[in-house]
């Protein structure tokens, strides 16, 4: 090992800095910059693209590098980004939180000795009121979203579809800055089973989130893996096990059941593993959700995650079923276009194991104001203003650790 190896491998940061210091680093340099923690993990882990991403066009899963993928709900105002792992690094999170002391960052490759410099010596900050403008003026009112949920059961009585995920978009106005490191470490501290994530580019923005639903995980030649989550209520003082479900509920999540085992069915997959559906927590909320997996090497399908990537993506978790009726609806009543909520995201080919996310409870941060994303699945038991008052909760998800409300 050289001095400078040795040098780098003993870098003690403060992590709350040291995730300032990557986002300053990626907007000087035109570069791209991920910063997340896996569900349960006790890691932030950080994968830089110097390049600043690159946009995929003939999107396959399988094809592409080592890295980090942002997918958008629908492809049009924004695209598919890929960020190539240039740079590859890690921070034990574990014991974090509220104490400031300083961690080891472990580089999983080994980066340039000027370009630590350049993260580490840095000392100017993250310029928020360089951030593009995200054209999302005015938040959706609540009688807004009350018509176009009434409109949406209306359609379902007609039997245009049985289910849709209306969504609406709520912004908060902040002064200057907003102190990320500290909202990022809140949030994998609060959220210790989801999907905690901080992305930033030129081209994408900057995005936070902390996602409770998988969309794929896979292990290369080993295993394949999806959920069904859908059904939401606050949490009680009740057990998880004491938690009981309305019908409505029930047959909103048994849609994404069925969704997810209909695209088994299209490439002829029968042997699959399914879990549930238990009551899981999510914040302050709960969910139903059931967990399918398959043994890709049995069954002899090592491209299976690929595949099912296409097939799954939206899923009548944040679209409906219906597929193409229900996106016609959203397409056409939403008044915002969702850009990267409700598409997915995630770690891809990273220790041969890919983990993509919906892009849920998440918000994007603009030069003035931050704009937090919400739906809730509509079937003919909905009541408009319940599922008005569930998106407001699924706001607060995020809002509590961006701004404590
Ligand atoms: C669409 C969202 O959540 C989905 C995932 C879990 C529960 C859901 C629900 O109960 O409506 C949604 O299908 C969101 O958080 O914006």
């Amino acid at each position: 090992m050289d001095n400078f190896t040795k040098e780098i491998e003993n870098i003690k940061i403060n992590t709350e800095t040291a995730i300032d210091q990557f986002l300053a680093f990626a907007q000087k340099n035109n570069a791209a910059v991920a910063i997340y923690r896996l569900p349960n993990d006790s890691r932030l882990q950080i994968i830089c693209d110097l390049e600043g991403g690159s946009i995929v066009e003939d999107f396959n899963l399988d094809d592409l590098s080592t890295g980090f993928l942002l997918h958008p709900f629908q492809e049009g105002e924004k695209s598919i980004v890929h960020f190539n792992a240039e740079i590859l690094a890690e921070i034990n999170i574990q014991s974090n939180h509220k104490n400031h002391s300083k961690s080891e960052i472990k580089w999983n490759n080994t980066p340039d000795e000027s370009l630590v410099k350049e993260i580490f010596e840095n000392s100017e900050k993250f310029n928020f009121s360089l951030l593009q403008h995200n054209g999302i003026s005015d938040s959706i009112s609540s009688e807004g979203y009350i018509s176009m949920v009434e409109n949406a059961i209306k359609e379902i009585k007609n039997n245009t579809f049985y289910k849709v995920v209306p969504a609406k978009t709520k912004n908060i106005e902040y002064n200057n800055s907003i102190d990320l490191g500290k909202a990022f470490l809140k949030a994998a501290h609060k959220y210790p089973n989801a999907f905690v994530s901080l992305t930033f580019s030129e081209n994408t923005g900057l995005w936070f989130g902390a996602s409770p639903e998988t969309l794929i995980e896979e292990k290369k030649g080993d295993y394949f893996k999806t959920m069904a989550l859908a059904g939401t209520q606050a949490i009680e003082d009740k057990s998880i096990a004491e938690t009981t479900w309305t019908q409505k509920e029930i047959e909103e999540q048994a849609y994404v059941s069925r969704y997810i085992i209909n695209c088994f069915k299209k490439i002829r997959l029968r042997d699959f593993d399914e879990l549930g559906p238990k009551t899981v927590q999510a914040g302050n909320l709960l969910h139903l959700k059931t967990t399918f997996k398959v043994d890709t090497k049995s069954v002899h399908f090592p491209e299976l995650g690929s595949v099912m990537l296409k097939l799954l993506h939206p899923t009548s978790a944040v679209c409906g079923m219906p597929k193409d009726t229900s996106l016609k609806f959203i397409l056409e009543k939403e008044k915002h276009d969702r850009a990267y909520f409700s598409g997915f995201l995630g770690p891809i080919h990273l220790n041969e194991m890919s983990h993509l996310f919906v892009n849920l409870r998440c918000c994007q941060i603009d030069n003035e104001k931050v704009t937090f994303y919400a739906g809730a699945g509509i079937t003919e038991d909905s009541k408009p203003e319940k599922e008005w008052h569930e998106t407001e909760m699924k706001c607060k998800v995020l809002s509590a650790v961006v701004f404590g409300k």
